[in-house]
């Protein structure tokens, strides 16, 4: 039997990150195509006097990010990104997407020519050029092709193997089974799609729905406002994504796990949610809300806001996308939080009046 030719590298070892450790860990364990090592880097700090990589590597659970839940014995964290990179072919990069860029410097040059990745993170960059993925930014770092993964993947559910479903955006089907392979489990169910950047859209922008339906929770309104502050960000959401890339995204993605089914679980069980809630009730920043309340773990949802508000801004659109606006404008402005119903009746039949993006 010929040695195994492939090898997994994960960049990012937060509450999904680890999470997906587990889950990749145990898969490969099992393809014969797979080296059974997972290379696991670990941004380095202390806990309670000890590095993090040691207790992982010593006791197979990440204590500070998934406390409780063990990894398997093939996962090795290492803390040197350029080191874990090395020999992979497949390369899962699943960081807050403010860490993005700093990271991508730091592998440039380190990886395989021929290797491969996929974007497990929800968040968007801004840049000369407008808007872009986060799947965009890493091709255009390190050249070599990039897939998405984003679903209604609360981390800790999964992590306690409640069944879910989410979502692979890859272009070349055969890498889109070679992908599938080291994600599937009975427990978290991957539908494959071709439309990358439709599925990263909606795993990006939903998180500022969520901080919207955290404020709902935080005014104390009921399901049926949650409910309206759901539809009207869903539909500002695919608004948004087919105004930059509507020619490059399926509507249907948005019907996937990554689309509509994410949009619920964050706005009733996610970070963006809860923190949007104290926001409310405390009147507290958010930044002084994550560092308190979050142990390490980041939004991305409140600097979502922002990147989403700056562009939408820039190209004279902010009418189009009310929602979007009022709470950005909550969330940096000073506004009042019962200021996210102004101007909601917008007539959403009117998409095609956007005007098209100066790119
Ligand atoms: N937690 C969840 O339920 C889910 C998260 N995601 C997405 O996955 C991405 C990663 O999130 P999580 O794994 O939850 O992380 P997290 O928010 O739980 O943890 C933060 C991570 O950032 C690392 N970090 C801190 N400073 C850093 C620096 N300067 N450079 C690099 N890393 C640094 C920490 O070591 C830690 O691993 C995000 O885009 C998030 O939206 C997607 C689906 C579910
Ligand atoms: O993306 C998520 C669930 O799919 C997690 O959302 P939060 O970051 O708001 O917890």
């Amino acid at each position: 039997m010929s040695p195994p030719s492939k090898r997994v590298c994960i960049l990012g070892s937060g509450n999904w990150g680890s999470t997906a450790a587990r889950i990749v860990g145990a898969n490969v364990a099992k393809l014969a195509d797979f080296d059974d090592t997972v290379n696991f880097w670990v941004h380095e700090e202390l806990v309670d006097g000890r590095k993090l990589t040691d207790i992982i590597n010593a006791e197979h659970e990440n204590v500070k990010y998934l406390p409780g839940h063990k990894l398997p014995d093939n996962v090795i964290a290492m803390p040197d990104a350029t080191e874990a990179v090395k020999d992979a072919t497949h390369i899962i990069i699943v960081i807050p997407h403010q860490f993005l860029q700093h990271l991508l410097e730091t592998v440039h040059g380190k990886i395989l020519p021929s290797a491969r990745a996929i974007s497990l993170i929800k968040g968007i960059g801004i840049s000369d050029q407008g808007m872009t993925t986060m799947t965009q930014i890493i091709h255009r770092a390190l050249a070599i092709p990039v897939s998405s993964l984003s679903g209604a993947n609360i981390a800790n559910e999964i992590a306690e193997e409640k069944y879910c479903e989410t979502t692979i955006g890859c272009q070349d089907p055969d890498e889109a089974i070679v992908w599938r392979s080291l994600f599937n489990t009975p427990y978290f169910q991957v539908n494959c799609v071709a439309d990358v950047i439709g599925v990263e859209f909606c795993g990006a922008l939903k998180n500022v729905v969520a901080v919207g339906a955290g404020f709902i929770d935080g005014l104390g309104l009921g399901n049926n406002t949650k409910a309206a502050i759901i539809r009207i960000g869903f539909l500002e959401m695919r608004r948004l994504a087919m105004h930059i890339a509507g020619a490059s995204i399926q509507e249907s993605t948005f019907m996937e796990s990554c689309g509509l089914a994410d949009v619920i679980t964050t706005c009733y069980g996610g970070r963006n949610r809860r923190l949007a809630e104290y926001f409310v009730r405390t009147g507290k920043p958010m930044p002084q809300l994550e560092r308190e309340l979050l142990n390490g773990q980041k939004l991305q949802g409140y600097l979502t806001a922002g990147e989403v508000y700056s562009y939408i801004d820039s190209c004279g659109i902010t009418d189009h996308f009310p929602l979007l606006t009022n709470i950005y404008q909550i969330c940096y402005e000073n506004m009042p939080p019962h200021t996210i119903f102004a101007g909601l009746n917008v007539d959403f039949s009117r998409d095609t009046q956007v005007p098209s993006p100066a790119l």
